[in-house]
């Protein structure tokens, strides 16, 4: 690549699972850049911030839960070079949470089964995620 001054831009997501499985889809707000696609709820760690800790930032505030920071795996990382950015973007799963979902930001919630998950048009950068996702173990397997 030649663009050596381009600007990275680390985000932290998150797959909430829930008892049947089924994972959890925001859809971006009118007025948000891709605005209509599916993703995972999450956001940019602000400055001094470790991922985990930004991370059960952003769950609380765009959902209205409470997540330890050990019950955040590891799953993956998406790497994408959008024109004015490039995403590093660690994603996480989680299965443990305190507090009833809301949306908090206005935003569509989804639960959705991992093999329905290209039903849901998502930002370039998540398309490689999504065999990780089904390849997930259900809580029973
Ligand atoms: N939370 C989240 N962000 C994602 C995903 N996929 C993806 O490309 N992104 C990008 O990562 C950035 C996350 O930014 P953010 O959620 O903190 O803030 P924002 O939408 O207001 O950012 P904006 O400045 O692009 O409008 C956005 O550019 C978004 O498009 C994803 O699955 N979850």
């Amino acid at each position: 690549m030649t663009d050596a001054g381009c600007k990275l831009v680390l985000v932290v997501a998150c797959a909430l699972v829930n008892a049947d499985g089924h994972i959890l889809l925001a859809q971006r707000p009118a007025g948000k850049t891709l605005a209509g696609l599916w993703e995972f709820p999450g956001g940019k760690l602000e400055p001094g911030e470790r991922p985990e800790e930004s991370l059960v930032r952003e769950l609380e505030e765009e959902l209205g839960i409470a997540v330890k920071a050990e019950d955040l795996v590891p799953l993956t990382f998406a790497s994408h070079p959008y024109e004015t950015f490039h995403l590093l973007m660690p994603l996480y799963v989680c299965r443990h949470w305190q507090g009833t979902l809301a949306p908090r930001e206005g935003q569509e919630l989804q639960w959705v089964a991992p093999s329905n998950l290209r039903d849901y048009p998502m930002p370039p950068a998540d398309e490689p995620l999504i065999p990780f996702l089904t390849s997930l173990q259900s809580p029973a397997g």
